[in-house]
């Protein structure tokens, strides 16, 4: 079994700079190696390491959408890369980088699993539109991109089809969702496991309704798109847009175990890890990174017995 590891160094689809560190640090703290003891057949691909080549020379908003040719530009490639790998059939890991980068893994996996389901992992919904996008920032909207909601029909992102149906993705963790949002998770019926979820069902609850809701008869590829900011701050702290009351240690790690024990994952995203943020403190980086590269252990298949 091989898995491919994209390293993404990107951070254009917001504002805070440092969360293009992403993949080196998860990288120097040892997660390929990590895999490899875990047996699996480790190719590493640096085709999407540093695509500061792609940033155009003029990249004026688009409405409210800030650099819209820059994360295009970069998304674009990282499907074709993405899609290679998942045609091989192999699980495919992408280290980020902003959110915005969903657009070219998801762009790329639905290509070669075109029933896939998704299962996103985050404290925010990532489902704005240009129109309900209050920042501009596009780590706020990929999904509204996959879904093909209104607005997102732009020349600038018309390598991108809509690729996901709403029946096909499901929440866990939420807890900053913005109105826009609540209004659009309404009217497509999109399934949302909310923290307050959480709490009433126990994470194991959870997850299995997750997964009867997406993927019923355990039959489809799983793309599991994890924002790092769906754990709790106390557990991943150097992120951009930490929110209180988030996923603890263990609920976190039990979406990953459970998923691994499905034999369905396909991909998954790792994302929002910012060194930058770590608020000057060693302890903070180190929590972070070290979390990332667990997830993705437990993914992979690290159990505790
Ligand atoms: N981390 C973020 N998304 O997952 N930030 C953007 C969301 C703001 N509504
Ligand atoms: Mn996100
Ligand atoms: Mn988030
Ligand atoms: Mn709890």
């Amino acid at each position: 079994k091989t898995v491919s590891i994209l390293g993404v160094a990107f951070s254009g689809g917001q504002a805070k700079g440092g969360v293009e560190n992403g993949p080196q640090t998860l990288a120097e703290f040892g997660l390929h190696q990590q895999l490899r003891d875990l047996d699996w057949n480790v190719t590493v691909d640096a085709r999407c390491q540093d695509l500061t080549h792609l940033q155009p020379e003029s990249d004026p908003d688009i409405g409210k959408l800030k650099k819209p040719r820059y994360v295009s530009a970069v998304c674009e490639y990282l499907a074709n890369v993405v899609e290679e790998h998942a045609k091989r059939g192999e699980l495919v890991l992408t280290i980020g980088g902003d959110h915005s980068l969903a657009m070219g893994t998801l762009g790329g996996t639905t290509r070669a699993h075109p029933d896939l389901c998704v299962i996103w992992v985050d404290a925010h919904a990532d489902i704005n539109t240009p129109l309900t996008t209050d920042s501009g920032n596009l780590h706020g909207c990929p999904l509204a991109f996959l879904l093909g909601l209104e607005g997102t029909d732009l020349p600038e992102f018309s390598w991108l089809s809509p690729c996901l149906t709403p029946d096909r993705l499901v929440y866990i963790g939420l807890r900053d969702v913005d109105q826009g949002e609540k209004r659009i998770l309404k009217q497509l019926g999109i399934k949302a496991f909310s923290m307050t979820e959480v709490d009433r069902y126990g994470i194991g609850q959870v997850v299995e309704m997750a997964l009867d809701h997406v993927n019923p008869n355990r039959d489809r590829p799983i793309h599991l798109s994890y924002d790092v900011d769906g754990l709790d701050p106390s557990v991943a702290p150097a992120t951009g847009t930490p929110v209180r009351g988030g996923l603890t240690f263990r609920e976190g790690h039990y979406i990953c175990e459970r998923l691994h024990e499905t034999g369905l994952l396909c991909a998954m995203d790792v994302m929002e890890v910012n060194p930058a943020l770590a608020h000057g403190d060693i302890h903070q980086l180190t929590q972070t990174v070290a979390v990332g590269c667990s997830l993705v252990r437990s993914a992979l298949g690290e159990t505790l017995l």
